[in-house]
């Protein structure tokens, strides 16, 4: 029986994981990552660090973060708890939809999980208070390699769905994008 149905997006290679709880009187049980079933989209990559993080207040938008080469990584994001709005850019040099975003609800009653491949920023809007995320992350966390988007860049023109919210100071500090932008070593 298949734990996970995978669904293509619009964006190569950023692909939605379709949950399928077990579920019996009690309550349920599902695989929130699979080495096995998953094998045709991690490949050989594996799952070096788990991220666990709680916003709490609806609006807040954290993101758009990425790490660049040679720390890019694969991240695998599910929410808990509350639901989200979570986007992914596509920062691949080269590609045909280079700068396009893709975003998914994912919340603790749809059991989604977006996987986020290299290449690509990351970032969400909180639609609830109190949002639990976990991450899977296939590189260790490297500060000095963090990079980031501004989530309110009018070139990206995210249609954030709720009133913007609480952002850090790192957040609200990502330069905007500027005509002479061509491809961020992702
Ligand atoms: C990501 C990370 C942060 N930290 C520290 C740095 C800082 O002191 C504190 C909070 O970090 P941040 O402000 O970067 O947290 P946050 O803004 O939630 O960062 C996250 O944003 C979303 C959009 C992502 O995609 C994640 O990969 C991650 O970048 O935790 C670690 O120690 N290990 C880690 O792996």
């Amino acid at each position: 029986m298949s734990r996970f149905t995978l669904i293509e997006t619009p964006l190569s290679g950023l692909t939605l994981l379709q949950r399928h709880p077990i579920g019996d009187q009690r309550g349920y049980l599902e695989r929130l990552f699979c080495r096995e079933e998953l094998a045709a989209i991690i490949g050989e990559r594996e799952i070096i660090q788990i991220n666990h993080t709680l916003t709490a207040t609806a609006g807040t938008i954290r993101g758009m973060h990425f790490q660049r080469a040679p720390h890019a990584e694969m991240k695998l994001v599910t929410c808990l708890t509350g639901e989200v709005f979570d986007v992914a850019v596509d920062l691949r040099r080269d590609s045909p939809t280079f700068l396009h975003w893709h975003a998914e609800h994912l919340g603790a009653d749809n059991h989604r999980t977006l996987v986020i491949p290299e290449g690509f920023a990351h970032g969400f809007q909180t639609l609830t208070d109190d949002c639990e995320l976990i991450y899977l992350h296939t590189a260790a966390y490297q500060p000095e390699a963090e990079a980031g988007l501004n989530a309110l860049d009018p070139r990206l023109a995210i249609p954030w769905p709720a009133p913007v919210g609480d952002r850090s100071a790192r957040d609200r500090d990502h330069p905007l994008l500027d005509h002479t932008f061509t491809a961020f070593e992702a």
